[in-house]
C-alpha cells in the first residue's frame, strides 16, 4: 500500500471576516487510517473539513488531497465521498431517486440497489425524503459517502440521531470499507467511537490542535483514577490520595495496575472494605474535560 498521505493539510488558516477560525494547522492522514478531527464546540473541525473538500478556499496554507488541490474537482471529487451533517436532498425526490442523484453529481458508478441494502433503505426506496424519520434521513446521507466505494470517506457525526442497531450497522459498513482499503476521515461528539475505532485524532479547540496523536498518546497525558470509600477507622492508605465531594478517596495515578495492586493488598491485609471501588483508564472524555481547566 503506498505510504504518501491521502490528505497533507500545511499550515492552513481560515478567516471569516476578522475572526480566526483555523490557526495554522498541520496534519495529514493516511492511507488506510481512521483520522478523527475531534474537538470543542466552534473549534473549526467542519471549517477545516470544508477546505479539504473543496468546498471552501483556506485564507492562507496548504491542502493537497491525493497530492491534487481540492479544487482539482474532476480528479479529486469521484474518489471521495462526503457524509455532511445535512446533505439537503430534495423533500420532493423518493430515497431512490436521491441515492441515483449521487451517482450523477459525483461522477461514480455502482448499482442502486445494492447502496439501498448497504444502508438498508431498500423498504422506503420508493419513499419521498419528506417522509423520512431523523434516523431514516441520516442513513439516507450515509449513501452519499458510501456510492461507489470511493477510496477517502468523510463523515460528519455520521451517527447523531441514530438508535443503536442502526450504529452499529454504519460501523460495520464502515469497517468493510477499512478492509478494503479506504480511509475515513471522521467528526463526532461521540467519544466512545472515536476512542474504539481512530487510529490516530486531532483535538482541536479554538482553531488548532490542543493535542493530536493515538488515543493512548492522548489519554496517557492524564492520570487513571481509583476511587473508592473507607470506613471512618482505616489506617492510613499506602497511597496518596484526595478525598472528593461526596467523601469517597480518589487516587489519581500513571501507575494504575501498581497502585490498584497495592490498595488491595493493603485492604486485604487489614481487612478493609474498599467500599463501591472503581478504577479504569483515563477516557477521552477526561482528556476533553481538561481542555479547559
Ligand atoms: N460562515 C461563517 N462566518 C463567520 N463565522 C463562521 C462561519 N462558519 C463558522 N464560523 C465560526 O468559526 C468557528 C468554527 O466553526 P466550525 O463550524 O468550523 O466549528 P466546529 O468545530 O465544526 O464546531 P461544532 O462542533 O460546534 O460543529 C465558530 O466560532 C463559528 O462560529
Amino acid at each position: 500500500m503506498s505510504t504518501t498521505p491521502v490528505i497533507e493539510v500545511e499550515r492552513l488558516n481560515l478567516t471569516y471576516g476578522d475572526f480566526h477560525a483555523v490557526k495554522d494547522l498541520s496534519f495529514e492522514v493516511r492511507p488506510g487510517e481512521l483520522y478523527a478531527l475531534l474537538g470543542t464546540n466552534g473549534a473549526g473541525k467542519t471549517s477545516t473539513l470544508e477546505v479539504v473538500e473543496g468546498h471552501r478556499r483556506p485564507t492562507s496554507g496548504t491542502v493537497r488531497v491525493f497530492g491534487r488541490s481540492p479544487d482539482d474537482r474532476r480528479a479529486v471529487r469521484p474518489r471521495m465521498g462526503v457524509m455532511l451533517q445535512e446533505s439537503g436532498f430534495s423533500p420532493d425526490l423518493t430515497v431512490r431517486e436521491s441515492v441515483g442523484l449521487v451517482g450523477r453529481l459525483t461522477r461514480r458508478t455502482d448499482d442502486v440497489d445494492r447502496v439501498l441494502d448497504l444502508v438498508d433503505l431498500t423498504g422506503r426506496a420508493r419513499r419521498k425524503v419528506s417522509q423520512l424519520s431523523g434516523g431514516e434521513k441520516r442513513r439516507l446521507d450515509f449513501a452519499t459517502a458510501v456510492y461507489g466505494t470511493p477510496e477517502l470517506i468523510f463523515l460528519d457525526e455520521p451517527t447523531t440521531g441514530l438508535d443503536i442497531q442502526s450504529r452499529d450497522a454504519v460501523w460495520a459498513t464502515v469497517d468493510r470499507l477499512r478492509e478494503n482499503g479506504a480511509t475515513i476521515v471522521l467528526t463526532t461528539h461521540y467519544l466512545e467511537e472515536a476512542q474504539q475505532r481512530a487510529d490516530r485524532i486531532g483535538l482541536m479547540h479554538e482553531g488548532a490542535f490542543h493535542r493530536e496523536g493515538t488515543v493512548s498518546e492522548l489519554t496517557r497525558t492524564l492520570p487513571a483514577v481509583i476511587r473508592f470509600s473507607l470506613p471512618a477507622s482505616a489506617p492510613t492508605l499506602p497511597v496518596r490520595a484526595a478525598v472528593d465531594a461526596d467523601g469517597k478517596a480518589v487516587v489519581e495515578t500513571f501507575e494504575l495496575q501498581r497502585d490498584l495492586h497495592l490498595l488491595l493488598g493493603w485492604a486485604q491485609d487489614h481487612s478493609v472494605e474498599l467500599r463501591d471501588l472503581a478504577a479504569g483508564p483515563t477516557r477521552l472524555d477526561d482528556v476533553f474535560r481538561a481542555i479547559n481547566s
